[in-house]
């Protein structure tokens, strides 16, 4: 298995190399063939795809990807989430189509243990939000019960790429294909990826720009599903990103942040109707 160089200095390639210490530690733990019967002993996956197609046109307002984020590279410590599932059950109860769980541990101070604690109290599906660079992490999502897994363009070369997205279908999940630039859009499109996220954050530079969406957007191939990802801080950011016809926001720090995290995701809905 080829894995990408991490030592070429960016944030991401740095947020890499200890993404698969942790992994290797994982893996002496339980080793692949465990991990892959305990994948194929898991519940089937919720249909994801179905939970944020449409977003454009849905008149109770554009659907939201709500996550769970305690800390971040850019940002530090965001919130105090003393309990993941609670957090999540207040997305679900607000509206979020999908929860996203991020799982990367040294940089967003996340884990599978606040995975399966979501898992355990809310029913919709469940984004592992990690840096996926190895299949173990997608058949480890699996057997943790979930239904999305993350792939960063830019963190993989294309047979990676492609290898891992089917390897996600024929576990039964989808993926949320992460791009930032014209040219990982042209790579996504090229493995027929059904989900496809623009991040306006370079995960680089770790450069918010929200324009970034609109100006990409056109570039998306009709037919996915289309994820506007970060730097929301109000609902005229989510109404911005479903006029320029996004189907879905994912959204992090605004959320944890937020006193009423159930009241933050009706007001986004409600602003992003047309
Ligand atoms: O959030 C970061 O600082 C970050 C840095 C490096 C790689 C990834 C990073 N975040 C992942 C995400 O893109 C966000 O968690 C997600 O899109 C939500 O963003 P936001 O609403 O701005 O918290």
């Amino acid at each position: 298995m080829t894995r990408p160089n991490p030592v070429t200095g960016t944030v991401l390639d740095s947020i890499i190399d200890g993404v698969i210490q942790d992994m290797d530690a994982r893996k002496a733990d339980t080793p692949l063939a465990r991990m892959q019967q305990l994948a194929a002993e898991a519940s089937p996956a919720r249909d994801a795809h179905a939970a944020l197609l449409g977003g454009r046109d849905n008149p109770v307002g554009v659907n939201i990807i709500a996550e769970v984020k305690r800390s971040s590279p850019s940002a530090g410590p965001l919130a105090q989430i003393d309990s993941p599932a609670e957090l999540a059950a207040q997305y679900e109860a607000g509206g979020a189509a999908v929860i996203s769980v991020l799982t990367e541990q040294r940089r967003f101070n996340g884990s599978l243990q606040d995975f399966d604690a979501v898992r355990a109290r809310v029913d919709i599906p469940l984004l592992r939000k990690d840096f996926t660079v190895d299949e173990y992490q997608i058949y480890e999502a699996r057997a943790h019960d979930a239904d999305l897994v993350l792939l960063i363009v830019a963190a993989l070369d294309d047979a990676q790429l492609r290898d891992y997205l089917a390897l996600t279908h024929e576990l039964g999940m989808n993926a949320l294909v992460e791009t930032h630039t014209v040219e990982e859009i042209e790579r996504a499109a090229a493995v027929d990826s059904k989900i496809v996220g623009i991040n306006v954050r370079n995960l680089k530079t770790l450069e918010v720009d929200t324009s970034h969406y609109g100006t990409l957007a056109d570039q998306l191939p009709d037919n996915v599903v289309r994820v506007a990802e970060s730097g929301v801080k109000a609902a005229s950011d989510v109404a911005m990103y479903a006029s320029q016809g996004a189907d879905a926001v994912l959204v992090g720090e605004a959320l944890v942040k937020h006193g009423e995290p159930k009241q933050a995701i009706v007001d986004f809905r409600q602003a992003s109707r047309s």
